[in-house]
């Protein structure tokens, strides 16, 4: 369970100015969603906070300590899988394990990375099965049995579901939350990045707008007994279909602003 605080964070790619001034203070065990305008720098956030980058000034604290570089405590999954595409789906969680323990043998690997499949809804049949024979929401059950099999306690996702179609996307989501949910006792500090904001309503504890770059946190909602909403109902509730027409409005006027320039 792992706390984490983002103080007067900037951060720029040569001369662009890309994150200005990001604060954001996350409990141990929140589903953050972030939303924001294309190219507004979500995903060169999620790139500082996996230590895949450096920030200019300001920094990024996990349980007080700063993140100076990549590490086994945060996992990634990105839209495009990120698998090998050499390596069986079976090896890509293999591999996975490998790295987190390095004491398992071959055949306990193989258990668990079945094991792994399965949690995911995903036949023992795909174990051998290389990615490029596998549909795209295949793929991506794959990488996040990978992501969680990897157990950190922090997971950051870059659009996961961006390249699925809507039915796909929705059991994905259902089965991120599942899992997300099962873990009661030390559930991972997820970071979410999305353009849907239907997607950040059923997911997030928090969700957290970012405006155009340089960009900073123009809008944070938190929901307060993080009880999460039925894909059902959610559209029947009053207060969430304002805060969706919020929302809305707000990456809107963002983009507005940013297309009358
Ligand atoms: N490696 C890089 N070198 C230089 N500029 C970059 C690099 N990566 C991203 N950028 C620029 O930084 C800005 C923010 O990009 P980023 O991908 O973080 O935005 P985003 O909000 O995730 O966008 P999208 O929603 O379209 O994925 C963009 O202007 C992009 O062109």
């Amino acid at each position: 369970m792992l706390d984490v605080s983002v103080n007067h964070l900037k951060f720029h790619y040569a001369k662009d100015l890309i994150l200005n001034d990001i604060n954001m203070n996350v409990k141990a065990g929140s589903f953050i969603c972030l939303l924001g305008q294309s190219g507004c720098g979500k995903s060169t956030f999620l790139r500082l906070l996996a230590g895949l980058e450096t920030p200019n000034s300001g920094e990024i604290l996990v349980n007080h300590e700063m993140i100076i570089e990549a590490g086994l405590q945060r996992g990634v999954v990105f839209q495009d899988y990120g698998l090998f595409p050499w390596m069986s789906a079976g090896e890509n969680i293999m591999i996975a394990l490998k790295q987190k323990n390095r004491n398992m043998s071959w055949n306990e690997r193989k258990t668990e990375a079945l094991k792994r499949l399965r949690d995911v809804q995903l036949p023992d049949s795909v174990f051998n099965k290389l990615p490029k024979e596998l549909s795209g929401g295949m793929k991506q059950r794959c990488a996040i049995a990978r992501a969680f099999s990897i157990d950190p306690p922090i997971l950051l996702m870059d659009e996961p579901f961006g390249a699925l179609d809507a039915l796909t996307r929705a059991k994905l989501q259902d089965l991120v939350l599942n899992l997300w949910q099962q873990e009661t006792e030390n559930r991972k500090t997820i970071f979410f990045v999305t353009h849907d904001v239907d997607e950040a309503l059923f997911l997030a504890t928090d969700i957290f707008v970012l405006g155009q770059a340089p960009s900073k946190i123009i809008y944070k909602h938190s929901f307060k007994d993080k009880k999460k909403l039925n894909r059902k109902t959610m559209y029947d509730d009053p207060q969430t279909m304002d805060l969706r027409n919020d929302l809305i409005k707000i990456i809107h006027n963002e983009v507005q602003t940013k297309s009358a320039v």
